[in-house]
C-alpha cells in the first residue's frame, strides 16, 4: 500500500505543468457562494487518471474521482460493485496528476451508508491513500449525521441528491427526479439537510430544472448542477461523455467533441499501415552503426 499526501510537487521533474498554481482548497470553494448566488460558476469534471487530470486541472475549480469510473473504465452494469480499493487507486492518481483543483473521491456504495462511524473509517483511507481535499456521498437527510461526523472530524463533504445513481434500485431507473410535488419537496428537504449538516457542496442530479433553482437560491453552499440547470452555482458532467468517447450518454450531456471518431480514425490508419508494413519506417527503425 502506497501513501501519497497532497504536496507541493511544483518543482517535481515528474510534473510537467509549465505554470504551477496554488491549489484551490475546500473554503475557497464554499466562498465562492455569498448572497445566495456565485457570480461565476465553478467548473468541476471527473478525472481518473493522471495524464486526464494533468489536461483537465488548468481550467477546472474541482476535480471528480466519481465512481462512474465503474462504468467508464472497468465497463461494469452500475457504480454498485465499485469498490475502495478502486477509488483509492485513482483517487492518488488524479491527485498527482494536479496542481491546482481541489480533488474530491467519491465514496463508493457499501462503505459509508452502515453508519458515520463506518463512513469515517472508509473516508479517512481515501484522504490518507490519495491526498484528496474531499469525499463525496450520495444522500440527503438519511446521510446528514454522517455529514456532521465527517466535518466534525476534518473530512470535508460533498453531498449529492436528486437522482442518485448508487439507489438506482430503489429508484428504478435513471430517469430525471422530482416530477410529483412530493418528491420536489424530498429533494429540497435533502439539500437543505446537507448543508445544514456541514457539506460544503452539493451536486444536484437529473432533476427538473425548478427544483434545482430553488435548491440553488435556498442553501448557502454552492450547488453543482448535471442535468439540472444554467442556473446552478456549478456545473460538472462526466468527462468521457463530453468528449464524445460514447455513442450513448444521458440526454444531459452536451458532446463538445468526437474523440472515439477520432481514435478510430487513427487506429485504423495504423491497422493498415502495420498490414502493408509501411510501419514501422525508417525514422522508427534502429540500424547498426557503421
Ligand atoms: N458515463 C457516465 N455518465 C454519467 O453521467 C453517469 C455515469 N456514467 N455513471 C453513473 C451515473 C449514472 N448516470 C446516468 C445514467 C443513465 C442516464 C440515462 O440513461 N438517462 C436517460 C433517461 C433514462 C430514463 O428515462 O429512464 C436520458 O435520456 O437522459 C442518466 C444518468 C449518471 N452517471
Ligand atoms: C456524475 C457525477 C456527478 C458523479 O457522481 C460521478 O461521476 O460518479
Amino acid at each position: 500500500m502506497s501513501t501519497t499526501f497532497q504536496l507541493d510537487t511544483s518543482t517535481s521533474r515528474a510534473n510537467p505543468t509549465p505554470a504551477p498554481m496554488k491549489r484551490l482548497t475546500v473554503p475557497k470553494i464554499k466562498r465562492r457562494k455569498f448572497e445566495g448566488k456565485t457570480e461565476e460558476p465553478l467548473v468541476m469534471l471527473t478525472a481518473y487518471t493522471a495524464r486526464q487530470a494533468q489536461l483537465l486541472d488548468p481550467h477546472c475549480d474541482m476535480l471528480l474521482v466519481g465512481d462512474s469510473l465503474g462504468q467508464v473504465i472497468y465497463g461494469l452494469p452500475s457504480t454498485l460493485p465499485v469498490t475502495l480499493d478502486m477509488m483509492c487507486a485513482h483517487g492518488a492518481a488524479v491527485v498527482r496528476g494536479s496542481y491546482h483543483s481541489v480533488v474530491i473521491v467519491d465514496m463508493p456504495f457499501g462503505a459509508y451508508e452502515a453508519s458515520p462511524q463506518i463512513a469515517f473509517e472508509a473516508a479517512s483511507r481515501i484522504m490518507a491513500e490519495t491526498g484528496a481535499a474531499a469525499v463525496k456521498l450520495e444522500g440527503g437527510e438519511a446521510m446528514a449525521e454522517t455529514i456532521a461526523f465527517l466535518t466534525a472530524r476534518g473530512i470535508p463533504v460533498m453531498a449529492h441528491v436528486g437522482l442518485t445513481p448508487q439507489a438506482v434500485n430503489v429508484l428504478g431507473g435513471y430517469a430525471a427526479r422530482g416530477r410529483s410535488q412530493q418528491e420536489h419537496e424530498k429533494i429540497i428537504r435533502d439539500g437543505q439537510a446537507v448543508s445544514d449538516a456541514g457539506a460544503f457542496a452539493v451536486v444536484v442530479e437529473g432533476v427538473i430544472e425548478p427544483i434545482a433553482i430553488a435548491l440553488t437560491q435556498s442553501v448557502e453552499i454552492p450547488v453543482i448542477g448535471i442535468g439540472a440547470s444554467a442556473q446552478c452555482d456549478g456545473q460538472v458532467l462526466v468527462t468521457e461523455d463530453m468528449l464524445g468517447m460514447f455513442e450513448r450518454v444521458p440526454r444531459f450531456v452536451k458532446k463538445y467533441d468526437d474523440i472515439a471518431g477520432m481514435i478510430e480514425k487513427t487506429v485504423e490508419t495504423y491497422a493498415r499501415e502495420v498490414r502493408d508494413r509501411s510501419f514501422p519506417g525508417p525514422e522508427q527503425t534502429y540500424q547498426p552503426k557503421k
